[in-house]
C-alpha cells in the first residue's frame, strides 16, 4: 500500500488533489478519479479509474520510461499497436493517451494509456478460481475461448492496412504536468495532438519521432504478439468473448536473423517482453540463419490451453516435478499431461496422475493433441494459426455438450 501511495504521488505530480483517498489525474482536459491498482507488470501499473464526469470506468496504464529516448519509443509502440488494431472488437484498443514528463528529470518520461476496463478479469484470474475452488473449465466452452483466441490472433497474424490509407506512424503529444495531451487512438488526430505539433513542437516531437510505420492501404503486414499468456488474455463483460491485451511485446513477423548481433538482439527482446514459462524454444536461444515468426504464438497457446486445463504452464509443471531449470525444459521439450509417464504413455486411461494437480481433471484426447500440435519444437512442425481454427473448431464440434 505505502509503495502504491509513494508511486501515486510520484506518477500524478501536481495532478493528484489534495483529498486523502481520492487522488485525481487529467488527460486531455478529462478528469479521472483513481480508484485501485488493478495489476502491475514489468513495466507499468494499471489502475482502475473513474471519469469524474460520466462515472465511467477505465484501466490506466502507466509505463515509467526512466531511460530516456528509447523507453519512450518502447512505450510509444505499445500505443501504436493499440491503434493498429483498433478495428478488430477481440484486441484491447486505447481510448487516449499521454505522454508526462516527470519533474525533476527533463529525461524521464511516464506514458499514461486509457483502455477500457474489463471488470471480470483475465484468463489467469479464472485459472487461480479453478485452483482454489478446485473446479475446472467446462471444455467445450474453454475451447469456445481459445476458438476466440485464435481468431484474435488471425487478425494480427495476417494484417491488412485497411483500405482508405490510414497512416500509422509514432505518435507525438504534448507533455505536461496537469493537463496532458494524448491521442484518442483512432485515425483522426485530436485537438491536443495538434496543439503539441503547433505549440511545443521542438520540445515534445523531437523523442517521439525517430521512427514511422507506414502501412500502405490493403498492405499486408504480419505482425505477433509475442506474450501470449492466460494473464494478457481478458474476457470480455459478457463472458464469452476473449480480448487480446498488453501489446508491449508486439513485434513484426517474419524476422528473418541475419546476423549475430540480431540474433543476440532478438533474444534479449524475448527475455524482456515475453513471459517465460509461455516464450517458445525460438526465442530462448536465437540462431543466425533461422527465421521468427508468428509460430511463437502457436506455442505460447499451446501453453496457454494447457495451463487452462491443468493449472499453470506445461514447462513450469515439469520443472516443479523435476527440478530442471524452466529453460531446459523448454528447450528439451520435457513436458507431460498429468496423466501421462514419460513420451505420452498413459498411467492409466482417463485417470490422473500422481503428480497431477487435482483440479486437473480428466482431459479430452482431442484437447490434448490439439496442445500437442502447437508444442511442437520445430517451428515448422506447428500449424499455422489457420490450421488451428479449423483444428478447433472440429475439437468444438466433436465434444458433448458441457454439463450444465
Ligand atoms: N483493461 C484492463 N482491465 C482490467 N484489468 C486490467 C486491464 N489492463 C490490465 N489489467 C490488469 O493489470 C495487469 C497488468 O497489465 P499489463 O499486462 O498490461 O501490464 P504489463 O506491464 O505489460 O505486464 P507484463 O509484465 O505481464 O507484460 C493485468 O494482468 C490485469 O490484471
Amino acid at each position: 500500500m505505502a509503495q502504491l501511495l509513494q508511486d501515486l504521488v510520484y506518477s500524478f505530480g501536481s495532478c493528484l488533489n489534495c483529498f486523502p483517498g481520492s487522488p485525481t489525474l487529467k488527460i486531455n482536459s478529462r478528469s479521472f478519479k483513481i480508484l485501485r491498482l488493478l495489476g502491475e507488470g514489468g513495466f507499468s501499473y494499471v489502475y482502475l479509474v473513474q471519469d469524474t464526469a460520466t462515472a465511467e470506468l477505465f484501466a490506466l496504464k502507466k509505463i515509467r520510461c526512466p531511460f530516456g529516448t528509447e523507453s519512450v519509443q518502447q512505450a510509444m509502440r505499445e500505443v501504436e499497436a493499440y491503434k493498429t488494431f483498433a478495428h478488430t472488437p477481440s484486441i484491447i484498443h486505447s481510448i487516449d493517451y499521454s505522454i508526462a514528463s516527470e519533474r525533476n528529470d527533463a529525461d524521464s518520461k511516464t506514458v499514461y494509456v486509457l483502455l477500457p476496463y474489463y471488470r471480470r478479469g483475465n484468463l489467469q484470474d479464472i485459472i487461480n478460481a479453478n485452483l482454489v475452488n478446485h473446479t475446472n473449465f467446462p471444455e467445450k466452452e474453454l475451447m469456445h475461448l481459445f476458438l476466440g483466441v485464435c481468431k484474435a490472433l488471425k487478425y494480427m497474424h495476417t494484417y491488412r492496412a485497411p483500405r482508405g490509407g490510414e497512416r500509422m506512424e509514432m505518435g507525438n503529444a504534448k507533455a505536461g504536468e496537469d493537463d496532458v495531451g494524448g491521442s484518442n487512438g483512432r485515425p483522426n488526430r485530436n485537438r491536443a495532438m495538434a496543439a503539441a505539433d503547433a505549440d511545443d513542437e521542438t520540445e515534445q516531437a523531437r523523442p517521439l519521432m525517430v521512427e514511422e510505420q507506414v502501412v500502405a492501404p490493403g498492405e499486408q503486414r504480419s505482425w505477433a504478439h509475442r506474450d501470449i499468456k492466460p494473464g494478457n488474455i481478458m474476457i470480455d463483460d459478457s463472458g464469452a468473448q476473449p480480448i487480446i491485451m498488453d501489446l508491449g511485446s508486439v513485434a513484426e513477423s517474419p524476422i528473418p536473423i541475419t546476423s549475430r548481433s540480431l540474433a543476440i538482439a532478438t533474444q534479449d527482446i524475448a527475455a524482456e517482453h515475453s513471459t517465460m514459462p509461455y516464450r517458445a524454444p525460438e526465442l530462448f536461444d536465437v540462431k543466425t540463419g533461422t527465421i521468427i515468426d508468428t509460430k511463437v504464438d502457436i506455442w505460447s497457446l499451446g501453453c496457454t490451453l494447457y495451463a487452462c486445463l491443468v493449472g499453470k504452464s506445461p514447462f513450469e509443471m515439469r520443472s516443479d516435478e523435476t527440478g530442471g531449470t524452466l529453460s531446459m525444459c523448454v528447450l528439451g521439450g520435457d513436458w507431460r499431461f498429468p496423466d501421462e509417464g514419460p513420451r505420452g504413455q498413459k498411467k492409466g486411461k482417463n485417470t490422473v496422475g500422481a503428480n497431477s494437480s487435482p483440479e486437473s481433471g480428466v482431459i479430452s484426447d482431442p484437447i490434448k493433441e490439439v496442445v500437442r500440435k502447437c508444442l511442437k519444437i520445430e517451428p515448422s512442425e506447428r500449424p499455422d494459426i489457420d490450421e488451428l481454427i479449423s483444428m478447433t473448431e472440429q475439437v468444438i464440434d466433436e465434444l458433448p455438450n458441457d454439463e450444465a
